[in-house]
């Protein structure tokens, strides 16, 4: 998979992802009023204004970008139905020819962590049969609980030739307080990008590892440590947009070869039309925003690793 993802972002031109977090309230309103008017103010009137703004959304955007990373807390709160929306999210991106990164961002006990696993990107046995359940091609994961945490989603990965993308230091401003912690002289994050390193020298493709990290946007000083630390993972940025990542911060997360990063940006695009910049497009043409926020982001970041 991660060939695909490389494949994908030389093809595109544009190493991003859109996130699909699609909070109630971005959702316009003639999207919810026609799905409460089919569905009622249910949690399955919920889930399918999810679906069909996600729907508008990547049909506008697919041929612009290489991946998606839905946010699975976003779908969850509602229940089953939002998870029926998530799953057909997932189906329909890939069904685009898009990357899937599940942001599902999980991990526990060895035996907990091989059946999320399992869950997102392996197969499950049921009798004489096995089954693809989540079927994401990458999935987010916390390394708090160390390797035997981490080793079974390895496996699944080495099985099903999937990837991770593993947290190591996140985009948000509390993140330092455990995160940037100094253990003999180095900070924790440091050592979780070298431990990504070890694991990821296991999991090579022919460039890139697939397993990969996940740093913020919001502190580029430590991507550019932590990109020497991690030559051979991809890093997903998040914070882009909405958080206050912009492009030229940007560039030290990349390789000299242009790629090894993948920038995301989620209320960015997918409540453009909200966003004076994009107004003109007003709440019914809201594809037609985010397709003009994802062409913004692509110069923004190409412009800036252009002018390095
Ligand atoms: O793993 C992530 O994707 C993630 C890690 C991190 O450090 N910071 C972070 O914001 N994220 C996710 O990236 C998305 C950011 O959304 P926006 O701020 O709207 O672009 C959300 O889905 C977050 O859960």
């Amino acid at each position: 998979m991660i060939q695909k993802l490389i494949s994908n972002i030389q093809k595109t031109k544009a190493p991003i992802v859109v996130g699909l977090d699609p909070m109630m309230n971005y959702i316009p309103q003639q999207v919810k009023e026609k799905a409460f008017q089919e569905f009622g103010e249910t949690l399955e009137g919920a889930a399918e204004a999810i679906w069909q703004y996600n729907k508008e959304i990547v049909d506008c955007t697919c041929d612009l970008i290489p991946a998606v990373k839905p946010q699975i807390a976003m779908y969850e709160q509602f229940g089953i139905e939002g998870m029926k929306a998530f799953k057909k999210t997932v189906d329909y991106c890939k069904s685009k020819g898009l990357v899937v990164i599940g942001d599902v961002k999980r991990g526990d006990i060895g035996s907990t962590s091989a059946a999320y696993a399992t869950g997102h990107l392996g197969k499950v046995q049921v009798g004489s049969k096995t089954y693809s359940a989540f079927d994401e091609d990458f999935a987010t994961v916390n390394p708090y609980l160390g390797s035997d945490g981490i080793k079974p989603f390895m496996e699944v990965c080495k099985e099903e030739k999937k990837g991770l993308f593993i947290l190591v230091k996140t985009s948000n401003p509390s993140s330092g307080e455990f995160q940037d912690q100094l253990i003999d002289g180095k900070p924790l994050y440091e050592l979780v990008g070298e431990k990504v390193a070890q694991w990821g020298e296991e999991c090579m493709g022919e460039q890139y590892s697939y397993i990969g990290a996940v740093v913020g946007a919001t502190y580029p000083e430590m991507g550019k440590v932590l990109r020497k630390v991690m030559p051979k993972s991809y890093i997903l940025v998040p914070g882009y947009g909405a958080q206050g990542g912009k492009g030229a911060d940007l560039v030290h997360f990349f390789n000299e070869d242009g790629l090894g990063a993948i920038v995301n940006s989620s209320r960015g695009i997918i409540a453009a039309y909200k966003q004076e910049k994009y107004a003109k497009f007003g709440a019914e043409h809201f594809g037609e925003a985010s397709r003009a926020a994802v062409e913004d982001m692509v110069a923004d970041i190409n412009q800036a690793l252009e002018n390095r």
